[in-house]
């Protein structure tokens, strides 16, 4: 072999060599390759059955093959089938049922159940059993369950949750079908009347919806024109106020928080669209009304329209294929929407729903009406709010509570403010229990119509709520003032209560002091430009706590409900916007003059018989509800439910105070009488009733110090011996048979059956007493002034025993008085300054009647007055009794048996007394 072959063939061999590594190598990478093709193909496999779904790689016909030839993927498959029939077991084996329950238990009636159960029956609910959660749309299935099972789809509504619906052309019909299908739901579960349906479409002024017109008959359904969605978003807007400030009285945050039937109708409104977005003006209205209109009761439907709201809301979206899917459910639940319920069945229904609430806006609502059916359930925590009357069969309320505080009424003679006054405090009194509720009634009127509520001779029983009740108090203003005192002191003691829990209102402090009663206050004065009536002290005084209560009661759950037929003239309350200003609650009965904000607000002059407008807000248009006012004074109304509640009152609950004007005050049924004890030092001198709230009575104490003696002037004597007998009476109470001297002196004609009778009472309450006419009065005053002589001088030794001396009409025997003695030289005067001097610190003190100032001053050293301490005038003028008082007493203009009084020892300004009826003489 040539060394050329040899060369060729290791040439070749070493090709052979290489071409085999090269081969083997090549063999080896398209193994590997094959393998990772294979796993790479499984790994797909496996995120496409995951992620897609088994039913997908089944469907799939490529997949499908690919599985067929390769066993690997095929037991793939397998595991993906066993592991979603484990994954779904659960669902599967209870889900679907579970879900069917739940949407029946929160969505009974017309919510969820099909049309045929309910579509032609107007619903009954009226939400104080409460308001369905869900309302039901269609059916859904799990997209990919093993064995898909259907189940109700529900969406939440009213209250919880707007809704949008988004459609596209193809789909847009079962839109329209889902929304009809709702507002069916919705007006037929709740009284007719309870739902109102706004729609506005941007595209038709009519067709969207026409099942539901005959709704519109009723004003339940309202169809809005598309160029102008402002007047709907404006309406909502309007709504969304006056809710806030009528019904939601503080603490409540929404309607549905009120409690008890729904007082506020809902207001449904379905905006159709067509896909484009809103002016930039409306689109932010209509966010507002989304923000702000559950609250209120305002429901948006919104569909096609794009929009994002910030408050709850659900979205149904639905596919041209006409199936939808909605966020209540996820993307993975294919919803079938619920048909279009039956076409003829659809109109009908509506017809029958607007027939009813008809029915019901005709009907004649009464004082029945207004009554819960279920007494004292609410509380009154956070504000009172009743129906008083009704517009259209729907009730209209009125709220008092820390944002309206206060209520003005007006209306001339005869427009029915009495009778309006009546139907609040029934249906407050109907709702909140005694505990949650106080009233205080004061009526200046000249007739009684408060009196009703305190227990009287025909009816015995009593408003539980009515702590106290006055009337005839035309002439007392000044018991206008000690009402508005006692609120006033009352408020400062629930402040101090609310600061010692460290919180600043009444709501707070209840939670704070669980334990506590701390009842809201309603107090209402009728006829209260009598309080204002004159320029005077009792004006003023009344103003400035008006004032008081007025600025600060609201936070301490003091309400004032003041009635007027003329407020205009009422200078005190108009001259002050601190006061006015806190009268939120207006109500203005036919032709009543500025109670509402004039001239824009002329509401009450076109005002039909017995209606009247409610306002809650300080009077202006918007604010304003007419409402008819039932008939509540005539037998069977007021009558029967203050029985009721009559009857219903805790035991252990007092009577109110009755405060009447034209009755005299028993001495002997008074507290403050009945409590005098024997064996008291210093007694107390009873010398009528003052007015204040607690019907106390005006005292003098008899302490041995200089000036402790009484003088009455004035010229009749009944009046004077009201007040001698009370004092003398109250005397005796207080000391022992015998223990005490009483000496009377009767010095005029006219007196003398009064002084008889108190003589024969002391008498026969075993004291000693005696009793002269004239010819005694010498001997007494010139007995007594010696034995005090003695007593002063020291010539005696024992302290004298308490001594009494009660004198009618001193001044008709000042000229027998005035005679000196030959001996002495003294005269009865003279005997008299002395018994008036040094008698109180002897325990002898004088209780006399002058039959006038002057009169009085003849008694008295010149000039020098001190040794009457304190004294009661009647039928005299202010101006003349300044010598004896502070400046207030120049105010003082005579009333019928009303006195002033004034004691220099306690007093700083004067109060007015009524004197004692002192009984008969045994
Ligand atoms: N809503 C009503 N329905 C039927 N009758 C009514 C109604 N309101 C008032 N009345 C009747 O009208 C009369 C006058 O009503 P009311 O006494 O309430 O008026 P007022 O404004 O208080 O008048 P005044 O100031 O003169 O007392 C009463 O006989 C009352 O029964």
């Amino acid at each position: 072999m040539s060394r050329r072959d040899e060369r060729r063939r290791k040439v070749e061999g070493s090709f052979e060599e290489f071409r085999d590594a090269v081969a083997a190598a090549l063999g080896n990478a398209s193994r590997e390759l094959r393998q990772l093709v294979d796993e790479r193909a499984r790994d797909m496999f496996e995120i496409m059955l995951r992620g897609e779904g088994v039913d997908r790689a089944q469907d799939d016909p490529v997949l499908a093959k690919a599985v067929k030839k390769n066993k690997a993927l095929e037991q793939q498959l397998v595991q993906a089938l066993i592991d979603r029939v484990a994954a779904f077991r659960e669902w599967s084996e209870g889900g679907p049922d579970r879900l069917a329950a739940l949407v029946n238990a929160v969505a009974p009636g017309p919510a969820s159940w099909p049309p045929e159960a309910w579509l032609g029956t107007p619903g009954t609910a009226d939400g104080s059993e409460g308001v369905p959660e869900l309302w039901r749309i269609g059916t859904g299935v799990v997209r990919g369950a093993p064995e898909p099972r259907s189940f109700p789809v529900a969406v939440p509504l009213l209250d919880h949750s707007h809704l949008h619906v988004s459609s596209t052309p193809d789909s847009r019909q079962a839109a329209d079908a889902l929304v009809e299908n709702l507002l069916l739901r919705l007006v037929s579960h709740f009284q007719p009347g309870l739902v109102h349906v706004h729609v506005w479409d941007v595209n038709q002024l009519t067709g969207s919806l026409p099942g539901l017109y005959p709704l519109t008959r009723a004003g339940l359904l309202t169809v809005h024109d598309p160029a102008r969605p402002q007047e709907l978003l404006d309406e909502l807007s309007d709504h969304i106020r006056r809710v806030h400030t009528g019904v939601l009285v503080e603490g409540h945050q929404s309607v549905r928080s009120v409690g008890g039937r729904r007082t506020e109708p809902w207001r449904v409104a379905v905006l159709f669209g067509n896909r484009q977005v809103l002016k930039e003006e409306h689109q932010q209205q209509l966010q507002r009304v989304a923000r702000n209109g559950l609250a209120c009761g305002v429901q948006l439907i919104i569909v096609d329209i794009p929009v994002t709201v910030n408050s709850p809301i659900e979205t149904v979206t639905i596919h041209p294929d006409q199936t939808a899917t909605c966020t209540m459910t996820g993307k993975h639940v294919v919803v079938t929407l619920d048909p279009p319920f039956p076409r003829t069945a659809v109109p009908r229904a509506c017809a029958a729903i607007a027939d009813k609430r008809e029915e019901r806006r005709m009907r004649l609502s009464t004082f029945q009406d207004l009554l819960p059916e279920r007494f004292w359930q609410e509380s009154s925590a956070s504000g009172v709010v009743a129906p008083v009357g009704y517009h259209e069969g729907e009730p209209v309320h009125v709220a008092l509570g820390d944002t309206s505080p206060h209520a003005l009424i007006g209306g001339p003679s005869g427009s029915g403010k009495t009778n309006f006054l009546y139907a609040m405090l029934g249906s407050l009194a109907a709702r909140y229990h005694p505990d949650e509720l106080e009233l205080y009634l004061l009526d200046f009127k000249e007739g009684v119509s408060f009196a009703q509520f305190a227990p009287g001779r025909k009816d015995p029983t009593w408003l539980p709520h009515a702590r106290l009740v006055g009337v005839n108090v035309n002439t007392d203003r000044e018991f206008g003032v000690a009402l508005l005192k006692f609120l006033a002191d009352e408020m400062r003691r629930r402040a101090d209560a609310a600061k010692r829990h460290e919180v600043t209102k009444l709501e707070q402090l209840r939670e704070e002091d669980p334990d506590g009663r701390w009842p809201r206050i309603v107090a209402v004065i009728d006829e209260f430009q009598y309080l204002f009536g004159e320029r005077d002290g009792v004006t003023a005084q009344a103003t400035q706590l008006l004032e008081d209560v007025a600025r600060r009661g609201r936070s301490q759950g003091i309400h004032l409900v003041l009635s007027s037929q003329d407020v205009s003239g009422i200078e005190g309350f108009w001259g002050k916007s601190a006061i006015f200003e806190q009268f939120t609650v207006r109500i203005a009965l036919p032709k009543a003059r500025r109670v509402l904000a004039e001239p824009q607000n002329d509401a009450a002059v076109e005002l039909p018989r017995w209606h009247a407008v409610v306002n809650h807000e300080s009077g202006v248009r918007p604010g304003n509800e007419v409402a008819r006012i039932p008939d509540t004074t005539s037998k069977g109304t007021f009558d029967a439910l203050q029985a009721e509640l009559h009857r219903r009152r805790p035991p252990d609950l007092a009577e109110p105070i009755l405060f009447d004007g034209s009755k005299v005050p028993s001495l002997q049924s008074l507290p403050d009488f009945q409590s005098l004890r024997t064996g008291e030092a210093n007694p107390t001198v009873l010398l009528g009733q003052v007015i204040d709230v607690a019907g106390s009575a005006a005292k003098v104490r008899f302490p041995r110090t200089p000036g402790r003696n009484i003088a009455v002037i004035g010229s009749l004597p009944e009046d004077a011996a009201g007040v001698l007998g009370g004092a003398a009476l109250s005397l005796a109470r207080q000391r022992e048979p015998g223990e005490a001297q009483f000496s009377l002196a009767c010095l005029a004609e006219d007196a003398w059956p009064y002084a008889e009778k108190l003589y024969k009472q002391l008498q026969n309450a075993g004291h000693s007493a005696e009793l002269f006419g004239l010819e005694g009065i010498r001997a007494l005053l010139d007995g007594t002034a010696a034995r005090l002589t003695a007593s002063v001088t020291g010539e005696t030794g024992a302290p004298l025993p308490p001594h009494y001396l009660v004198v009618y009409a001193v001044d008709a025997a000042h000229t027998l008085l005035e005679n000196k003695d030959p001996t002495t030289r003294t005269s009865g005067v003279d005997s008299l300054r002395a018994v008036l001097k040094h008698g109180p610190e002897n325990r002898t003190h004088l209780l006399g009647w002058w039959r006038g100032v002057q009169r009085l001053k003849n008694s008295l050293p010149p000039g020098q007055y001190d040794d009457i301490g304190a004294w009661l005038a009647f039928d005299v003028q202010g101006k003349e009794l300044i010598s004896f008082g502070p400046e207030q007493v120049m105010s003082w203009s005579p009333r019928p048996h009303r006195c002033l009084f004034f004691d220099r020892f306690e007093h700083s300004r004067p109060q007015v007394v009524i004197p004692f009826d002192t009984g008969e003489e045994s």
